[in-house]
């Protein structure tokens, strides 16, 4: 197959008069993490829910392997492993037994021993799953996703509950998976969970996507600043990006061109033998654009509410 593994065109999903989705495009392609950030409510897992086959969308179209997954979920879903925010287990079988009991129904099914031990859990074998912990049922989980050995996987907050070894140890295998040319989308709350896994990222807001593209272009959508505080008043340099300045000589350069500014900033301040105090230059944080997202988008909502 050389197409997308993934592509969603003008998605549209509602609930009754709601509409949760409001025109989404992305695609997926194959080997690729591909990560939905995104507020509450964004209509991320509504998404994800569509893209594997468990509604029609009201508009638009879904493709998965070439695909409808609504139409072909018969097809598609022999190739797809889902971890949900929430399976139903049977809390009375033992992690052994639940895991035996999932292979007996999946084909090309990896061992039982391997896949609980790739999560830690192979010294909980013989334990009832109702006696696991909030973090060790997320882990069974994704062994139960990961144990057909799909193609994609779908992976609805993932880590949600697990302490930091847990999650890094669930992100490296992740990553093994992506190395062997598994496919995954992936519903996130962290955002350091995205930087870390994420070939590209989209964040939803409101049933849109505000933002999308690898974690360069994302940052790269939104400002750089530059902050000093001056010694004395002086008149700074030509520069690309705008300043501000308080009164007590704090200053704050906001650019889209940083190494630009600050080489300016710089060789100014050598020039005049000023000592630039406090100087910090970063990029945008994946924070910093999802804050701007939602506050961007809270003003227009608020202006066509008026
Ligand atoms: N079964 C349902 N019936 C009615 N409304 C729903 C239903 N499921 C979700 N919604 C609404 O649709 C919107 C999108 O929900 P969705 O769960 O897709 O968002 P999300 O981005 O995954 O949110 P979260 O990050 O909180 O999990 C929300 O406003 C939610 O209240």
């Amino acid at each position: 197959m050389t197409g997308p593994v993934i592509a969603v065109n003008g998605l549209r999903c509602s609930y009754g008069d709601f509409e949760a989705v409001r025109g989404v495009d992305f695609e997926v392609a194959q080997g690729e993490l591909f990560a939905l950030l995104g507020t509450n409510g964004a209509g991320k897992t509504t998404t994800m829910e569509t893209v594997e086959g468990h509604r029609p969308p009201a508009a638009g179209t879904v493709r998965v392997f070439g695909m409808d997954p609504w139409q072909n979920r018969a097809e598609v879903r022999r190739q797809v492993g889902i971890m949900l925010q929430d399976s139903g287990f049977a809390g009375d079988l033992t992690v052994g037994e639940t895991v035996r009991l999932w292979r007996s129904m999946v084909s090309r099914a990896s061992d039982v021993d391997t896949a609980l031990d790739a999560l830690s859990l192979g010294h909980r074998r013989d334990v009832a799953v109702k006696r696991l912990s909030g973090g060790e049922r997320r882990r069974l989980d994704l062994v139960l996703a990961m144990l057909g050995r799909p193609r994609l996987l779908f992976l609805d907050e993932p880590t949600t509950g697990l302490d930091p070894e847990s999650r890094r140890a669930t992100w490296e295998v992740v990553r093994g998976l992506l190395a062997e040319g598994t496919t995954v989308l992936l519903t996130t709350h962290y955002l350091e969970e995205a930087e870390r896994l994420a070939h590209r990222l989209a964040i939803m807001h409101r049933g849109r996507i505000a933002v999308s593209g690898s974690l360069v272009d994302v940052l790269a959508s939104r400002q750089a600043r530059i902050d000093f505080v001056l010694p004395r008043p002086a008149v700074l340099p030509r520069l690309r990006g705008s300043v501000s300045a308080d009164d007590a000589g704090s200053y704050r350069i906001t650019t889209r061109d940083l190494q630009r500014d600050l080489h300016a900033l710089l060789s100014w301040a050598d020039e005049h033998g000023l000592r630039l105090g406090g100087l910090r230059a970063r990029n945008a944080s994946l924070e910093d654009v999802f804050h701007g997202v939602r506050e961007e988008d809270d003003v227009r909502e608020g202006e066509v509410a008026v």
